[in-house]
């Protein structure tokens, strides 16, 4: 059996660039998101070009659904090499006093719960191979509060935190863990984060250039093809013209 990673939040962005990246690295993939009709088409893109590929059609927030899912693997399939740990969003960018409770609940289910139940699931059988990576996608949103960024900001300084926690528990092992954070990257992200309002999303990449989904899979394999000695532990990632989650030069 060759290499397998798990990403999830595979059907856009970030996730499908992971995927696309492991693919072309030799891993075999297992692809989980909550649109089966996307991870069919991701699935059958990459199956063309000779890589195995399982789907787990779940929603992050529900553990139990995230538990069945897991244990439905075959066992071969459940020696995981790589947990990318993606699935995200941001919801809304208003003044924390006026923020919608639905949103923050979405946000913190997801960014926070999700990755938690997922590295719940994965990890025990790296530490129990000695082997494993776990990479989780955090942000430079995590390393300050930016304007309206509040519930958002503090899941991804969390996703450091957890990050950070994991690594400890686990050195006693060989499992590495990297947390990945991207500045602007220019996926479906800001149209999540507007409810829609694609128009709205789209001035958030007025005037500079930003990253891609692949540039940040190709930061993830780099840390994964690392020498084993090597823990990146954290790597922030930020556009040309962006210097923190606040600061961006547009029209440079
Ligand atoms: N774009 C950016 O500027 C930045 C993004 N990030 C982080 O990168 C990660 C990926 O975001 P990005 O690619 O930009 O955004 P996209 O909206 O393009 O992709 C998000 C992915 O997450 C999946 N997802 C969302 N909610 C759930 C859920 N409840 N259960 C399962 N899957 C879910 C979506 O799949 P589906 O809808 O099919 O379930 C989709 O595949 C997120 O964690 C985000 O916070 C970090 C910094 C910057
Ligand atoms: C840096 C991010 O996470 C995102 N692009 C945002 O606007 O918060």
């Amino acid at each position: 059996m060759e290499r397998i990673a798990l990403i999830t939040g595979a059907t856009s962005g970030i996730g499908q660039a992971c995927a696309r990246r492991f693919a072309q690295g030799g891993y075999n993939l297992i692809l989980t998101a909550r649109r089966d009709d996307k991870l069919q088409e991701v699935k059958q893109q990459l199956e063309k070009e000779g890589v195995e590929v399982l789907t787990l059609t779940f929603d992050v927030r529900d553990r139990e659904a995230a538990h069945k899912a897991f244990a439905s693997l075959p066992d071969a399939w459940k020696n995981i090499d790589v947990l990318v740990n993606n699935a995200g969003l941001a919801r809304g960018l208003e003044p924390e006093y006026e923020g919608d409770y639905q949103d923050w609940d979405e946000m913190i289910d997801t960014n926070v719960k999700g990755l938690l139940t997922m590295t719940r699931l994965v990890v025990p059988g790296m530490v129990q191979r000695n082997k494993g990576h776990v990479v989780n996608i955090g942000s430079v949103a995590g390393d300050a509060a930016y304007a309206g960024g509040n519930v958002y900001c503090a899941t991804k300084a969390a996703v450091k935190t957890i990050s950070d926690g994991l690594r400890i528990d686990v050195a006693d092992s060989c499992v590495r863990v990297t947390n990945v954070k991207p500045g602007l990257v220019e996926t479906n992200f800001s149209n999540i984060r507007f409810h829609g309002d694609e128009q709205r999303a789209s001035h958030v990449y007025d005037g500079i250039k930003p990253l891609t989904g692949d540039d940040i899979a190709d930061v993830c394999f780099y840390a994964v093809s690392a020498p084993a000695h090597v823990q990146i532990a954290e790597v922030l990632v930020l556009a040309t013209h962006q210097a923190s989650g606040s600061v961006v030069k547009r029209n440079v």
